[in-house]
């Protein structure tokens, strides 16, 4: 183990063999030259901060005389950081011999003042001893008091999106692996922009004592009072995509581009197909099956080896002999299944991730026309693909008073993990260097739902659709819904408080989960809104479902959903109302399709409707719906 390894008995050359066995992946990644390594390597392991020897900190009140006729210096000058006339620091070389980049010990360490999850932001500031000044003296604002006061919070809640920089464990659970945001002591903090940069910086955990460092080298020689500046934009080629990670240091931009998202392009699908390594089927005709066939299911699903008692399936430990595998993991060979056992059914379809991927979500629903996209989904742009169409639309949002609120979601993490609400854009744009993720437009005036306990609050409902044919298309939606309600009253503000702003609660230990099945649900629904009947909310739910699974399917794979006979799934679908006009000027609820999951938890729907698994299973393998409480919308 490396505890063994870096023990301060080694040789200097052991020791070094172990630091690269287990940090030499990360060194390269970042393109730290290996010049450095040793030096890092006994700089890490003595803690040895030596950059006061090289480096000072600058205050530059106002520009120099000298400077003012240079307009090269001037233009240089508003790019940086802190325009305007508020102090500016810049990190400077001080030693008298300057600093050589090709001196094996000229790389650096700087230490982290604050790491946090965001989540935990506000709390730390308010209950962290000394934190909150200590970040108002980092970031020029002014704090007076030795208590912590809401205001002072507030601004350096958003204000840290200037000096926030991010990580992310590769290993361990879901919750581990949510982003790390952290901000670099003053030192590290005060290095400013340059489009030329003069040092690079890097990230480094050091697994011998479980620390995050950033680590600083220079890019070219440097001589007494050169300044040492660091690329924001870590080294991003396109001109328009640094103008827009840059934006948060260089306000005043407005970006000369369209905020239209046309679809991405047929290769945009082809290489999400490649990255999933998912293997298309050959074209099959559909097996036929004696009317009263008992089928064999192989699952490792408990919920349906708990629940499917109809007596045309039985299950089976053996894969090889099955004739439908319902498993809960994706299936990614349809080629060979295709070729070699075509008649054997599946609860799944090949590219169905355009459905259940949010930013894939997002890109089939354009099909359904309209500039915003279709009625039915919040706006949403791709952060890593749609960036300037995103800042265009938010700036003209902005110039014309709209609500700005925005939730910034990762594609692939469930359970509302790393899911942010804000209204700063700095903040969205900054959240584009962790996990990859779409931003959505916040439904800012949901129909709430009154909770005699606690208020008005935001609630999401959950329906469970059956497709059961892509070509031609043939969907059905079981006839229980779902529902899930925030547990404290809503308003737009405290945008960090989850229980006001998710309702996803089952997740978090010990928070309070308000059940109401869907029988009593409709009617207190429509005594809050005498005006909605619950049909025509239903009908107009029914008709977003409909159309996003005609546009899923309108186009061949892997631009929509394969067409493979064999296929069957069932899919959760979580939506909010919005309140809407519609085109008569009346006062409508709209459906706001939030998600859609693939093989949902089923458990609630196996307590309360223990039929629920014989439904399923006769209306997608037997094909038949009677008496099966589903409803057929396409
Ligand atoms: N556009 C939006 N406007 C308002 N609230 C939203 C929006 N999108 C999501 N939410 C809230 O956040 C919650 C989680 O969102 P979403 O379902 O998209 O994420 P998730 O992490 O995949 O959650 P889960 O899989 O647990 O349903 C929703 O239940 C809803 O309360």
């Amino acid at each position: 183990p490396w505890f063994l390894c870096v023990s301060d008995k080694g040789s200097p050359g052991t020791l070094l063999a172990a630091f690269v066995a287990l940090h030499g992946a990360a060194l390269r990644a970042s393109c730290v030259p290996a010049r450095y390594w040793e030096s890092l390597c006994r700089k890490l392991r003595g803690e040895v901060f030596d950059a006061g020897d090289y480096f000072g900190i600058m205050q530059v009140e106002e520009v120099d005389e000298e400077e003012e006729g240079d307009e090269a210096m001037e233009d240089e000058l508003k790019k940086k950081p802190n325009p305007g006339n508020e102090p500016c620091f810049k990190v400077i070389v001080t030693n008298e011999n300057g600093l050589q980049a090709s001196n094996p010990d000229s790389i650096f360490l700087i230490d982290h003042a604050w790491t946090y999850r965001i989540e935990h932001a506000r709390q730390h500031l308010l209950q962290v001893p000394g934190l909150l000044h200590r970040m108002t003296n980092l970031m020029g604002i002014d704090f007076h008091g030795e208590i912590p006061d809401e205001d002072s919070v507030e601004q350096v809640l958003q204000e840290m999106w200037k000096y926030n920089q991010t990580y992310q464990l590769s290993q361990g659970t879901a919750e581990e692996k949510v982003p790390v945001w952290y901000i670099m002591d003053e030192f590290g903090s005060r290095i400013q922009h340059s489009d030329q940069p003069s040092f690079a910086t890097a990230p480094l955990f050091y697994m011998p004592q479980q620390i995050a460092y950033t680590i600083l080298w220079p890019l070219r020689d440097l001589e007494t009072g050169d300044e040492v500046t660091r690329d924001y934009a870590y080294g991003e080629t396109d001109r328009l995509i640094r103008k827009c990670v840059l934006l948060p240091w260089v306000p005043n931009e407005v970006l000369d581009v369209n905020c239209f998202t046309p679809e991405p392009s047929d290769e945009h699908y082809q290489a999400i197909l490649a990255e999933n390594k998912e293997k298309l089927p050959i074209a099959i005709n559909p097996a036929a099956y004696d009317k009263d066939k008992v089928f064999k299911v192989f699952t490792d699903i408990q919920q349906v080896l708990n629940s499917l008692t109809h007596p045309r399936f039985v299950f089976t430990d053996n894969e090889a002999e099955a004739d439908i595998l319902y498993n809960f993991s994706h299936f990614k060979d349809y080629r060979k299944l295709s070729e070699e056992r075509p008649e054997v059914m599946l609860n799944q379809f090949p590219c169905e991730n355009l459905l259940t991927v949010k930013d894939c979500l997002a890109s089939i629903s354009r099909r359904a026309g309209g500039l915003d996209g279709p009625r039915w989904l919040p706006r949403t742009f791709n952060l890593q693909t749609e960036l300037p169409q995103f800042i265009c639309y938010f700036q003209q949002r902005e110039r014309r008073g709209e609500d700005n609120h925005w939730i910034c979601k990762p594609w692939n993490l469930a359970r509302s993990l790393d899911t942010h609400i804000t209204n700063s854009l700095n903040n969205i744009i900054r959240h584009r260097e962790s996990s990859p993720k779409v931003v959505c437009k916040y439904i800012e005036n949901p129909v709430l739902f009154h909770r005699e306990d606690v208020g008005m609050v935001k609630f999401d409902i959950r329906y469970i659709v059956l497709l059961r044919l892509v070509k031609p298309l043939k969907l059905y939606v079981y006839d229980v819904f779902w529902l899930r309600f925030s547990n404290r009253a809503f308003s737009l503000d405290d945008l960090d408080d989850y229980e006001k702003h998710f309702t996803v609660m089952n997740y978090a230990p010990g928070v309070i989960l308000k059940q109401v099945h869907c029988e009593e649900f409709v009617p207190q629904f429509e005594k809050q809104y005498p005006e909605h009947l619950w049909t025509t909310v239903q009908a107009n739910i029914f008709k977003a479902f409909a159309e996003l699974f005609q546009v899923a399917s309108a186009k061949p794979a892997p631009l929509g959903i394969c067409d493979y006979p064999s296929s069957r799934a069932i899919y959760a679908i979580d939506l909010m109302l919005k309140w809407d006009t519609s085109g008569d000027g009346k006062r409508i609820m709209q459906p706001q399709i939030l998600e859609v999951n693939f093989n949902p938890d089923c458990d609630r729907a196996c307590k309360y409707h223990p039929t629920f698994f014989n439904d399923v299973f006769s209306t997608l393998f037997l094909d038949e719906a009677d008496n099966c409480h589903v409803t057929r919308i396409v």
